[in-house]
């Protein structure tokens, strides 16, 4: 017989976390723990704890009440706790006028790597971010996306077993974003345990093992992406319907009056319906009928965006 497989032990276990500025209560007793080579994003609207969250994972708040242990230890009293994080904030935070090299090597320099160890340390960290072909150039001649790598660079030179990355892929273009996801993907092939903190719902569903919402402070659901989309809609899929422009209010109550909601692109509208292109046809029709002729109608699996939605909508609700 086969040995259940033994899970690893996790590098970050937040437990209860409780935090209140004044007397608003930010984070009302949340859990979230992470285990080497697991990729986890944290979904939350504007306000709802996701940074108060992240600083306390990373020492720099301490909870009222619950504990953060990374690595065994608590960041906020035990600095070699936090020696095992590398934090990649959303604002590029490098040394325009530096060379990439030269910026990772000052960061390995305050993370503590010894000196005789920086330059395989430095080369490493631009292999794995693939900047090492633009080494020797100065940040501020780099695309935002080049420079969001070499961001990540310069947090991964100490070798951290806790990756955090706060809204990675704001403002980067398709491609560049591909490429950090693909940076991504290979320190979980190393171990590392990834956090990222996002609004890119595509990032989310696409990358994470796991995914956590936080609303007010609590985290409302967890899962696997695809088994929480699966479990909240069933067979229901997603119809798109996307008009043409100038739509008047008379168009807006009809669309509404076959259960259609406006998209956050300009002209698209969305329903779920269980009845999958059938449905999709009847609809066209009877857009059709009322003067509201589609440009484009399609039917996909719902998202993790139509699950946000969702979750917001119960706290409506
Ligand atoms: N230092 C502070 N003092 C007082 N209130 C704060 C402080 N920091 C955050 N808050 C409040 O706590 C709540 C949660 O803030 P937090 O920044 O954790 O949310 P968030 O989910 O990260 O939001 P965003 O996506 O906008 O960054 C917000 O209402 C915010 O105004």
């Amino acid at each position: 017989m086969n040995p259940e497989p033994v899970l690893a032990a996790p590098i970050l276990v937040a437990e209860g976390v409780v935090r209140s500025y004044g007397d608003r209560r930010v984070l009302k007793g949340v859990d979230l723990s992470l285990r080497p080579g697991e990729i986890y994003a944290l979904l939350g609207h504007n306000g709802a704890g996701k940074t108060t969250l992240v600083r306390a994972i990373c020492g720099r708040l301490r909870p009222d009440a619950g504990s953060v242990l990374l690595n065994g230890a608590d960041p906020a009293r035990v600095p070699a706790a936090r020696a095992g994080l590398g934090l990649v904030p959303q604002e590029i935070a490098l040394y325009a006028n530096l060379s990439v090299r030269e910026n990772i090597e000052t960061f390995a320099t305050l993370a503590g790597v010894p000196r005789g160890k920086v330059p395989a340390a430095v080369r490493r960290a631009m292999e794995l971010t693939r900047t090492l072909d633009r080494a020797d150039a100065p940040v501020r001649t780099l695309s935002g996306g080049f420079q969001r790598r070499a961001n990540i660079a310069a947090a991964i030179v100490h070798q951290p077993t806790l990756l955090i990355l706060d809204e990675p892929t704001v403002g980067v273009d398709i491609d560049a974003r591909e490429a950090v996801d693909a940076v991504i993907r290979d320190l979980r092939g190393l171990g590392v345990a990834v956090l990222i903190v996002t609004h890119d719902l595509d990032q989310a569903g696409a990358l994470a093992d796991r995914v956590g919402f936080l609303r007010d402070g609590s985290m409302v659901l967890e899962g696997e992406p695809r088994a929480l989309v699966a479990e909240a809609f069933g067979d229901q899929m997603e119809i798109l319907v996307h008009l043409a422009d100038g739509l008047d209010m008379a168009g807006e109550i009809h669309l509404a009056a076959e259960g259609l909601e406006p998209t956050r692109r300009p002209g698209v509208w969305t329903r779920l319906d269980s009845g999958g292109y059938g449905a999709a046809g009847r609809l066209d029709a009877r857009l059709r009928q009322l003067g509201l002729t589609p440009r484009e109608i399609r039917v996909r699996q719902p998202s993790l965006a139509n699950l946000f939605s969702l979750v917001a909508e119960r706290k409506a609700a």
